[in-house]
């Protein structure tokens, strides 16, 4: 049975939707509990259905805030593998049942294009068995069953152990959370004994000092970030803890005055601690901008700025500062250039693009066809024996508005559907993304905020219900299926309203092998890259954001004003992502009315 990504690779050829069965699960899953069977289609919940917070950590219960923190904390901690090997039992029962295990294959990795540039890049290394993570991350490490490092963990883990600074761009779904997490648990054990004075006096309140700085743009993002820590700091003596929007603070702040090396923050919550003093950042060595592009991006840089220049954290150079997207527009790199210094830069695969892995689909439909053509397709999954739990399908729309409405229409169709987008209560969003993962509502429609980093095993159809205004969007939203090493099918819906996407999403349907429809081809031709939209690639190159900025000569001096990207300044008029929309229930908006927003 597969047992990792690479695995998994060598089973490509049995899409999410022809395995009904899976040994490999990932480990962020793994220690949840049971789903419900008996989820309501749309979320009109039960209270006794309702997850207990999120924010609830390993800490052990207790411990009363201030005592010693360190490495007697590995005594008490629970083990987050626990579900995992009650799961393992039963998939080696299933073992028996006529399935076999057929290896480990890497080969398929050994051409993916690496482009590293900077001076001294150390070398890349085949095993994790090559890295000194030390022997309590690497019992974690094959916990998780990670038999082998993914083709970005063989560059970006030697890379930063050297403490470089890294800006690394990756597919999505190729294990970047790991690229980031494991060099910063182990430096932390290495360089920083267990801190035995967590908490310092700060302004009559106690101060939390974590020596890790890990950023998201999503709160679901950093729940998943969180979960995934926790298991690889699993008895390390590092401890990880969560803080975002949406959640009762006073149980973040109780979890951050038990103490706290790696916080995994969205930014809007860690301002917020950070004024009230409850956080200081003086004492970071690591800082990881995971979606680094999105943080960087118009609506969070005055925010991540603020946190990264504007507060107590270590400058660049003294701190080491890792940066790390599916795609990174040129524009952005010059602007994350601020934060990083004498960094390594890393592409790994077609960065920018999508994996082969999915199958690109683009559909015209006019906008009032939408619903039935949706219909048609699910149909269509269902005489194919390509639905319910183990085929989830995700549906992306542009506004919240539209969400509802589309959830309303599926379940009064007899699709049961749920929803999530920034309009929802942090309660009702978790509890959508549960049922979903679970299978019990196995349609999910999704704005925006659920784009990016959500690794959701069994996710068989993305439908981008209305395409997004900018191609790197798209790319994000794709990459919620085919995930490590599986297939997955992407459909979109394509009508006049696109047109400024037809250029770019040929191309990048091209790179990725796909069959472009001739009249896509015909719109793309047609098509300028009018202002507006940095959906103009970067030199007319086979790839966009996967090459190293400093190497194009024009971002060579001070501002390199003009860049590829943003044409004619902005998105469709008017910033977006005031930072009232950090932090609380709605998730903002950029545009115009009723137009999502992924911030948190
Ligand atoms: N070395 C490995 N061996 C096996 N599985 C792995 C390995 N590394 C990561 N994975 C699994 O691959 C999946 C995808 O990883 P991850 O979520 O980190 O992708 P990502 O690159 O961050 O994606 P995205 O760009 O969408 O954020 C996860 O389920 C993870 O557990």
């Amino acid at each position: 049975m597969p047992s990792s990504w690479a695995d998994s690779v060598s089973h490509a050829d049995n899409s999410a939707s022809a395995v009904p069965r899976s040994s490999y699960v990932p480990p962020h899953l793994r220690s949840r509990p049971p789903p419900s069977s008996a989820a309501p289609a749309a979320d009109t919940f039960p209270k006794a259905l309702l997850p207990s917070p999120l924010t609830t950590t390993t800490a052990s219960s207790g411990r009363r805030a201030g005592g010693s923190a360190g490495w007697e904390r590995r005594d008490r901690e629970p083990n987050p593998f626990a579900a995992d090997e009650e799961e393992e039992e039963e998939a080696a029962a299933a073992a028996f049942d006529g399935r076999e295990n057929t290896g480990i294959n890497f080969d398929a990795y050994d051409d993916i294009p690496v482009e590293t540039s900077g001076d001294g890049v150390p070398p890349p290394v085949g095993a994790f068995a090559e890295i000194d993570l030390g022997d309590a991350l690497n019992a974690n490490i094959r916990r998780c069953k990670y038999a082998k490092p993914t083709p970005v963990q063989r560059h970006a883990i030697p890379i930063s152990l050297a403490g470089r600074d890294l800006m690394a761009c990756a597919q999505t779904g190729s294990g970047k959370t790991a690229a980031f997490c494991f060099p910063i648990i182990s430096g932390v054990m290495r360089c920083c004994p267990p801190q035995q004075q967590q908490q310092r006096p700060r302004g009559g309140s106690r101060a939390a000092y974590p020596l890790a700085l890990i950023l998201s743009p999503t709160r679901e993002l950093s729940v998943q970030i969180h979960e995934e820590a926790r298991k690889f700091a699993y008895q390390t003596g590092v401890r990880v803890v969560v803080a975002y929007g949406g959640a009762p603070i006073n149980q973040q702040l109780r979890e951050l005055e038990r103490g706290v090396e790696i916080l995994v923050a969205t930014p809007g919550r860690l301002v917020d601690l950070l004024e009230r003093a409850r956080v200081s950042l003086q004492m970071i060595k690591y800082l990881a901008l995971d979606e680094a592009d999105r943080m960087l991006d118009m609506g969070f840089e005055p925010q991540i700025r603020r946190i990264v220049e504007q507060m107590d954290m270590p400058p660049r150079g003294v701190r080491q500062t890792m940066l790390f997207s599916a795609t990174f527009p040129k524009e952005i790199q010059r602007l994350a250039s601020d934060f990083l210094s004498n960094y390594i830069f890393l592409a790994v695969g077609r960065v920018g693009s999508s994996t082969d892995l999915i199958v690109q689909r683009v559909e015209f439909v006019q906008e009032a066809d939408k619903r039935s053509h949706l219909m048609d397709l699910l149909h269509a999954q269902i005489a194919n024996g390509a639905s319910g739990k183990q085929a989830l399908t995700l549906v992306f729309v542009e506004t919240k508005r539209g969400a509802d409405s589309l959830e309303h229409w599926l379940c009064m169709t007899g699709f049961p559907a749920t929803t999530i987008h920034g309009d929802r209560t942090q309660q009702e969003r978790e509890y959508a993304l549960r049922s979903f993962k679970s299978g019990s509502t196995p349609i999910l429609v999704a704005t925006d905020v659920a784009a990016r980093g959500l690794d959701i095993p069994h996710v068989a159809h993305v439908v981008n219900f209305d395409l997004p205004n900018d191609i790197d969007d798209y790319v994000h939203r794709i990459g919620r299926t085919g995930r490590a090493g599986k297939t997955g099918l992407a459909t979109a819906f394509f009508n006049e309203s696109n047109l400024n996407l037809a250029r770019p999403l040929a191309e990048l349907m091209q790179e990725a092998n796909q069959e472009v429809p001739s009249w896509l081809s015909r719109y793309a031709s047609r098509s300028s890259y009018g202002g507006g939209s940095r959906n103009r690639r970067s030199g007319g190159g086979p790839r966009f954001g996967g090459r190293d900025f400093r190497k194009d000569s024009s971002f060579g001096k001070g501002g390199g004003g003009g860049g590829d990207y943003y044409g004619g300044g902005g998105y469709g008029g008017g910033g977006y992502g005031q930072s009232s929309a950090y932090g609380g229930g709605s998730g903002g908006g950029y545009g115009g009315q009723g137009i999502t927003s992924a911030w948190d």
